[in-house]
């Protein structure tokens, strides 16, 4: 079995429903298994900044799958919510990364794993540390990072 944290995000339309789909999806994939959530987010945007901000959440889930094939499934999933990537940069209805696939280093042109901008990003480590302590680092800049909504569970969130 493998673990794997993915960094999931939105900032057009509903945003909390996108985020409820996505990880509904996932949880409906026959090959992985959502095995926690974290709070939600309200974050600003980095990188691109003259947008609106997102909501983020991290989701640690346990897959048969090799880590390019959960790449194929969150690509699927949004494909789906119809993600539309208009600026490169810019607003989506829903975004999925890989962070970590088990303790694996890969570099493809598909996939980098760890994801490269992730310890740069506190709207990625400050959910992350949520659901695996163990990887609690100190992020730069948590000010633009607001706890939006807590859940009990999984399935409280869905
Ligand atoms: N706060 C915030 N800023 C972002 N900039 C990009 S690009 N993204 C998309 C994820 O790569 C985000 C995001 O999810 N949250």
């Amino acid at each position: 079995m493998n673990e794997s944290y993915l960094s999931l995000g939105s900032n057009m339309g509903d945003r909390l429903d996108m985020l409820k789909q996505a990880v509904r999806m996932l949880a409906e994939h026959p090959s992985i298994d959502v095995a926690a959530i974290s709070s939600l987010y309200e974050t600003e945007p980095v990188g691109f900044t003259e947008q609106e901000p997102f909501l983020n959440m991290v989701v640690h889930v346990r897959t048969q799958l090799p880590a390019l094939e959960l790449l194929d499934a969150c690509q699927e999933v949004e494909q789906k919510l119809q993600r539309k990537r208009i600026v490169r940069w810019g607003p989506r209805t829903i975004d999925l990364d890989i962070l970590l696939y088990n303790q694996d280093n890969m570099k493809s042109e598909r996939l980098i794993v760890p994801h490269p901008r992730m310890h740069e990003r506190a709207f990625v480590l400050i959910p992350l540390s949520e659901v695996n302590p163990s990887l609690a680092t100190n992020p730069p800049n948590p000010e633009g990072v607001q706890l939006w909504k807590t859940y009990e569970g999984v399935d409280a969130f869905l």
